[in-house]
C-alpha cells in the first residue's frame, strides 16, 4: 500500500503511547516523528514541515486539567495557524478537548483510542491542510543558531534588513540594551556579498576617548609614545567586509566630526601620516539612546545621523513582542541543554504564563541569562518560575519609592530637555542646588544629558 505523504507529529509524555501511536501510523504516513517534550515544539516545527500534530493535553504527573494542552495549542496556532490538530485526551478531560476544538483543533481522540478512528482522523486532519495553500512559517531559526523572531515587528525588521544587507547602504540600529543589535548587524553582514570579508564591531561607548583615533584610524610608527609600528585602525581592518559602529550615540561631539568625516570620504588618514587611505568598507551604527532627541539636544551632530541613518531599524524592547517570549524561551533552553549536555527540561506552563508577563528589562540577553541559570541550578525535570530568579513582586512590583523614583528621574528629564541640558535653568526650576542636581543625574546616569 502507498503511504500518503504527510509529516505527522505526536506529542506526548509517555513513551509507550508515543510507540504504539507510531506503528500504527508509519504503515499508513510517510513521516511520523514523536517527542514527549512539548517545549521541542518549536525547534521541530522549525526543521520539519509538519501537516498534522496529534498533541496530549497533559504533561506533567498529577496535572490532568488539560491546560498545558491548550498552551502548546495556542502556541502551534501563533507558529502556524495551518497545522492541524488533534487533540489527544482521557475519557474524564473531554471538557478541555472541547475548548481545544472551539478554539480550532480539527478534532479529539479518546485515549484509549480505537486503531481505525485514530488513522481516518489523522487522514481527515492531512485531507484539510491539503486544501489548503500553507502559509510560511511565523518565524524561523537561523543555521547560525539566530532566533528571527515570530512576532510582527521583528520580522519586518528582519525582512528589511535582508533587503537592505543586498546593497551598501548606511544602516543605523536602534533599540534597547540587550535587544540584539550586533546579532542584527551580524545578520547583515552574513547576508551580504561581504560575507566573506571581515566584520569588525567596535563599542565606541567603551573606547577610551585617548585611544579613539589610533584604534579606528591607525597609526605610524612614532606617532606616539608606544606606537612602535605602522599599525592598522578598524577601518582598515574592516576592508572589503563590515565596520560595526556600537553604541555612536556615546560618542563625545568633537569626535563625532572625525568620524563624520571618515565616513563622508571613506578615506582614512592613520595617526602621524598625511596620506589619506581609501577604504571600501559597510557601515553599520547602532545606538540605544533616542537619537533624534540627542540631535534635538545638540548632543549628536545632525549632519553625522543624517549620514549614518540612510536606513534605519529599530529592534523593538521584548515587552512590546510578548509573543517571542516563549519560543526564545525555548530557543535558548535547547541551546544550554545542548551544552551543557542534558536532557531539555519542561516549563511549568503556570512559570511560562508568569514569563510571558515580566517585563525583560534587559531583554534577550536577561532572558538567555536567565534562563542558563534555570537551567545549571535544577535539577527537576520541569522547572519553576523561582528557578529564573524571578518572583511575583518582579513582575507587579507594589513598591511605592520606585514609582517616586522614576518620578523624579522623569521630571529631571522634562527640565533638562526644556532647558537644553543647561545645568543652572534645570536646577533653578527643579528647586535644587546645582551640586543636588549634578548628585542626582549621577544617580539615575544621566549626565551625559549635559
Ligand atoms: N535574534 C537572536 N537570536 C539569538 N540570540 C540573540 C538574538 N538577539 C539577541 N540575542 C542574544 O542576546 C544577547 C544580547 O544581544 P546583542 O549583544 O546583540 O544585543 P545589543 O542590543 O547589541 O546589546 P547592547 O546594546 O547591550 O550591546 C546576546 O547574548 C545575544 O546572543
Amino acid at each position: 500500500m502507498k503511504k500518503t505523504s504527510a509529516q505527522i507529529l505526536i506529542l506526548d509524555d509517555n513513551p509507550e503511547i508515543l510507540i504504539a501511536a507510531k506503528m500504527l501510523l508509519k504503515r499508513q504516513f510517510e513521516t511520523v516523528l514523536t517527542n514527549t517534550n512539548p517545549q521541542k515544539i518549536i525547534s521541530i516545527l522549525s526543521e520539519n514541515n509538519i501537516d498534522v500534530i496529534l498533541l496530549d493535553m497533559n504533561y506533567r504527573t498529577g496535572y490532568e486539567d488539560g491546560k498545558e494542552g491548550i498552551f502548546w495549542f495556542k502556541e502551534i496556532k501563533k507558529i502556524n495557524p495551518d497545522i492541524q490538530i488533534i487533540l489527544m485526551t482521557s475519557y474524564g478531560n473531554i471538557e478541555t478537548a472541547v475548548e481545544g476544538i472551539k478554539l480550532g483543533a480539527i478534532d479529539y481522540i479518546l485515549k484509549p483510542w480505537n486503531n481505525e478512528i485514530l488513522v481516518q482522523t489523522v487522514k481527515e486532519a492531512v485531507k484539510q491542510i491539503r486544501k489548503k495553500t500553507r502559509s510560511p512559517l511565523k518565524y524561523k531559526q537561523a543555521k547560525d543558531q539566530i532566533f528571527t523572531g515570530q512576532s510582527a515587528n521583528i520580522q519586518k525588521t528582519y525582512k528589511m534588513a535582508e533587503r537592505v544587507a543586498k546593497t551598501d547602504v548606511n544602516t543605523l540600529i536602534l533599540g534597547e540594551n540587550g535587544t540584539g543589535k550586533y546579532i542584527l548587524a551580524k545578520y547583515i553582514h552574513l547576508h551580504s556579498e561581504r560575507k566573506d570579508y571581515p566584520f569588525v564591531h567596535v563599542d565606541l561607548g567603551a573606547l577610551n576617548e585617548n585611544l579613539f583615533e589610533s584604534e579606528l584610524f591607525g597609526y605610524a610608527t612614532g606617532a606616539f609614545t608606544d606606537a612602535k609600528k605602522d599599525t592598522k585602525g578598524r577601518f582598515e581592518l574592516a576592508e572589503g567586509g563590515t565596520l560595526f559602529l556600537d553604541e555612536i550615540g556615546n560618542v563625545p561631539l568633537y569626535l563625532q566630526t572625525k568620524l563624520l568625516q571618515v565616513i563622508q570620504s571613506r578615506n582614512v588618514i592613520r595617526l602621524g601620516e598625511s596620506k589619506p587611505r581609501p577604504v571600501n568598507i559597510r557601515i553599520i551604527t547602532a545606538t540605544n539612546l533616542n537619537i533624534e532627541k540627542e540631535v534635538a539636544n545638540k548632543l549628536f551632530r545632525e549632519d553625522l545621523f543624517y549620514r549614518i541613518n540612510t536606513v534605519i531599524l529599530n529592534l523593538p524592547p521584548l515587552r512590546e513582542r510578548k509573543e517571542d517570549i516563549v519560543p526564545l524561551i525555548s530557543f535558548f533552553l535547547e541551546h544550554y541543554a545542548q551544552k551543557y549536555n542534558r536532557p531539555t527540561p519542561n516549563i511549568a506552563v503556570e512559570a511560562l504564563k508568569t514569563l510571558e508577563q515580566y517585563d525583560w528589562k534587559g531583554n534577550i540577553r536577561e532572558l538567555q541569562n536567565r534562563v542558563e541559570r534555570a537551567l545549571i541550578l535544577s535539577e527537576e525535570n520541569t522547572l519553576k518560575l523561582s528557578d529564573f530568579g524571578i518572583t511575583g513582586s518582579m513582575i507587579y512590583p507594589v513598591d511605592e519609592e520606585s514609582t517616586l523614583l522614576e518620578k523624579e528621574k522623569n521630571s529631571i528629564l522634562r527640565s533638562l530637555e526644556k532647558y537644553n541640558g543647561n545645568i543652572s535653568q534645570t536646577a533653578e526650576e527643579l528647586g535644587l542646588s546645582r551640586a543636588a542636581l549634578y548628585r542626582r543625574l549621577e544617580k539615575f546616569n544621566l549626565k551625559n544629558r549635559l
